[in-house]
């Protein structure tokens, strides 16, 4: 379960933005439409606790975040949080598996090389684990930085544009695997993205 009240965010005088509340318990989605430069990717940032609002709080879990130090956010992140970033890091010296196994080994979890093999299997990316990441399209990264950001069983998931780079028929795969993911492992799903073709998918919707 994840929320927000009051958020309010500034990289400069100029540039201020107020968020709209959210709330998505467990097994729920909730997707957040926005044009480009509304300051999705801001929003995500700070649900993600990358960034410290000005005002306002988030809990998740009925755990109140703002005042943690910047290990606790840390830990918060690794263990209770999967991301999905707009642009995906990766390690270029490690495979493709070992990118998605290193989610695990930063959260203090066991390698579980067969759920790695299993997300790659029903992410399609299955033919492509001992390959390097740089091998690999656009497309297909955003896929393994899904994999990645289910690995731990997070409490909750947070995807910037998950399916932007990818084809009418992978999307529909991506979107039906994170919100199958997502419910079946108890966790709240929240999606912020410009693609309309989401729109009918997510029965909870805020418009920034
Ligand atoms: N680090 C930063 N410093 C200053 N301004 C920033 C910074 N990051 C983003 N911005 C500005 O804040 C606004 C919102 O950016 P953000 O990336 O959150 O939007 P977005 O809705 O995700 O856009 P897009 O769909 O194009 O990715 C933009 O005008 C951007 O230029």
């Amino acid at each position: 379960m994840i929320t927000s009240r009051n958020l309010q965010f500034s990289y400069s005088p100029q540039k201020q933005f107020a968020f709209p509340d959210i709330s998505c318990a467990d097994k729920e989605a909730l997707l957040i439409l926005g044009q480009s430069g509304r300051g999705k990717t801001t929003f995500l940032h700070l649900l993600a606790l990358l960034l410290k609002p000005d005002s306002g709080n988030i809990h998740i879990d009925n755990r109140e975040l703002s005042g943690l130090s910047h290990t606790e956010r840390t830990n918060i992140r690794a263990k209770s949080l999967g991301i999905i970033y707009q642009r995906a890091h990766f390690v270029g010296a490690l495979s493709v598996l070992d990118n998605i196994l290193l989610s695990s080994y930063l959260a203090g979890n066991k390698q579980d090389k067969e759920k790695a093999a299993y997300l790659a299997e029903q992410l399609g990316f299955a033919d492509h684990l001992h390959k390097k990441t740089t091998q690999l399209s656009q497309g297909e990264q955003q896929r393994v930085s899904i994999a990645r950001a289910l690995m731990n069983n997070p409490n909750v998931i947070l995807a910037d544009e998950p399916t932007s780079n990818l084809d009418d028929n992978n999307c529909q795969k991506v979107v039906e695997l994170l919100k199958n993911q997502a419910f079946s492992i108890g966790a709240s799903l929240v999606v912020v993205t410009h693609d309309q073709r989401l729109k009918d998918e997510f029965p909870n919707q805020v418009f920034l």
